[in-house]
Order: C-alpha cells, then structure tokens, then sequence
C-alpha cells in the first residue's frame, strides 16, 4: 500500500520542516510514503476564505485518484489511542491500494472534500494550525508503524 500525506502551503517553520523530513524518512523505513504539497492561495487575488477554500479544494482533487481511500485530518473525525490507530492502520493496509491523508489549508476544507473523503480522524478536539498539525501526525503515522512491528518506541 502506498500512502501519500497532502498538504495545503509550504511548511515555513525551519524547525517543522527537519521534524517532518525526520519522520518522513523513518516512515519510509516501514511503508512508501510521500507528501505532496499543493500551493496555499493566501493573499492572492484578494480571495474571500471560501473562494480559497474552494480552489484549495480544486487542487486537492487533483491529487486524488478515483481508487483512493481519502482520510481527512479533521478536529470532528473519529479519535484513536495510538495502538486503535495502528490497528486502523494495519487494516487499512491489507484493504486500500493507496491511502491518502489530507491537512486542510488555513480555513479547513471545501465541501467537495468532505463529499469525497472515506472517513475523518482527529488528533485532538483541539485545532493546530495548518502548519503544526503536520508534524503530529507524522510523528503519530510512525508511532503506528512501529506498534505494527512490534518495536519499543511507544510506551503507554
Ligand atoms: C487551522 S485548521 C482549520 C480549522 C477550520 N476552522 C476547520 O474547521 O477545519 C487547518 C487544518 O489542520 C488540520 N487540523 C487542525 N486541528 C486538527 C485536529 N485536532 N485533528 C486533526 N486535524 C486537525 C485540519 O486538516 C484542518 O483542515
């Protein structure tokens, strides 16, 4: 299984990116794993929040392909313990051909997201910004791989 992590804006925070490029490789230790980054629309053409949203979405979609199992990062989706996400997690891995996760831009998804998406999956009911949430779910996709594998890097 292929699994892809998309993200709307470059991360600016030097500190996020060396925390993602980290995880991102041990990562790949376990399962390919890609991030693809889609342009956030931020102050061009004076867009209204929606307008953004909406083209944000329009490039998300272009991202996905028809197969594609969609899992929106979303503050409302459903809540895990890390060993419930590794065991989603592994389940996911016999079943979809490739997963793809999705970190809204800064004002969330468009609606044609969410029509899309197979499910939703929260890291907390609080919100992080578009640009931290990133490293926590990277840091949390890995804990996963290694709770498969059996590996003693998450203690509950
Ligand atoms: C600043 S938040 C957007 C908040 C926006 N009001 C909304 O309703 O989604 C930017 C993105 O970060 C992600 N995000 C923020 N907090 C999250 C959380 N607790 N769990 C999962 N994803 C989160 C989501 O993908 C969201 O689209």
């Amino acid at each position: 299984m292929k699994t892809v992590l998309i993200l709307v804006g470059k991360t600016v925070n030097k500190h996020f990116v060396a925390g993602i490029n980290d995880y991102t490789e041990r990562i790949g230790h376990y399962m390919p794993f890609i991030i693809e980054t889609i342009p956030e629309l931020k102050n061009t053409k004076n867009l209204s929040e929606d307008q953004q949203k909406e083209m944000e979405g329009d490039l998300i979609m272009k991202q996905i392909q028809p197969s594609d199992t969609v899992v929106l990062l979303d503050e409302h989706g459903a809540e895990y313990r890390s060993i419930e996400y590794a065991k989603w997690l592994q389940k996911k891995q016999n079943t979809a051909r490739r997963l793809v996760f999705v970190i809204g831009g800064p004002y969330g998804f468009a609606q044609k997201i969410y029509d899309r998406c197979n499910e939703k999956i929260s890291l907390s009911k609080m919100t992080f910004s578009h640009q931290m949430v990133r490293l926590i779910f990277v840091e949390q996709l890995y804990r996963a791989c290694t709770i498969i594998k059996g590996e003693p890097y998450h203690h509950e």
